[in-house]
């Protein structure tokens, strides 16, 4: 099965064009306004346009409300919503609502918190098994925090599934080799600093992901 890859968190058109040239299957747009990569609706209309049809666009999101997630579907002309510390009850909601894939997010730091991604079996279309940022933390991903790949060994993963968390062009390759994961997805390890994403990082990222 070939391996896909998400690059999350653009927000200019270079380094968006960068990861659609390099072969990205999804591209993420945050829309959270703490995050450094936030996205004004503006701006995810513009680049969205940029976008062409096999290239997913992803939104993500933590806990939104209804008119959030309506407006940044509009602008952002979303595919997909990645929905971070949102609950089962609330997934199902958002997808009666707008009939999109939905990724829900299960943070990561002991083999107990895989029990989470069973309850979305009814609601979300994929897990995202994503790394749990520290309590204080500003944001719940995007924070290059990795988790351990052996926690997944054994897992009866209970839907489609991707991998992320830390991941970077450097242990990209070991983490799929190690999780079997066929979706990848990256934020800060392909940039040079928060919120600023770095092209010749995203097409190392694309590279060793396109070489397995
Ligand atoms: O990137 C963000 O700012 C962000 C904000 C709120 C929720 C999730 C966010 N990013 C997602 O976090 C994971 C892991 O990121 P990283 O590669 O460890 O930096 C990724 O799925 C991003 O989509």
């Amino acid at each position: 099965m070939p391996i896909t890859a998400k690059i999350c968190g653009l927000s200019t058109p270079e380094t968006l064009d960068a990861a659609i040239k390099g072969g990205a299957s999804h591209v993420g747009f945050v829309f959270f306004p703490p995050s450094p990569r936030h996205l004004s609706r503006e701006r995810a209309a513009q680049l969205a346009a940029r976008v062409p049809d096999h290239v997913a666009r992803v939104g993500v999101f933590v806990d939104p409300d209804n008119a959030q997630i309506e407006s940044a579907i509009d602008a952002g002309r979303l595919d997909a919503l990645q929905l971070h510390k949102t609950s089962p009850v609330r997934v199902a909601e958002i997808k009666a609502r707008t009939g999109l894939e939905l990724w829900a997010a299960v943070a990561v730091k002991t083999r107990t918190d895989l029990d989470a991604a069973r309850t979305y079996t009814a609601a979300a279309d994929r897990i995202l098994y994503d790394a749990k940022t520290p309590e204080s933390a500003a944001l719940p991903g995007g924070m290059g925090v990795r988790f351990d790949w052996a926690l997944l060994d054994g897992f009866r993963h209970p839907m489609p599934w991707a991998l992320s968390g830390g991941l970077d062009p450097d242990n990209v390759a070991e983490a799929i080799r190690r999780t079997r994961a066929t979706l990848v997805d990256v934020s800060s390890g392909v940039e040079s600093a928060p919120g600023i994403k770095d092209e010749t990082k995203i097409a190392a990222f694309l590279k060793a992901v396109a070489t397995l």
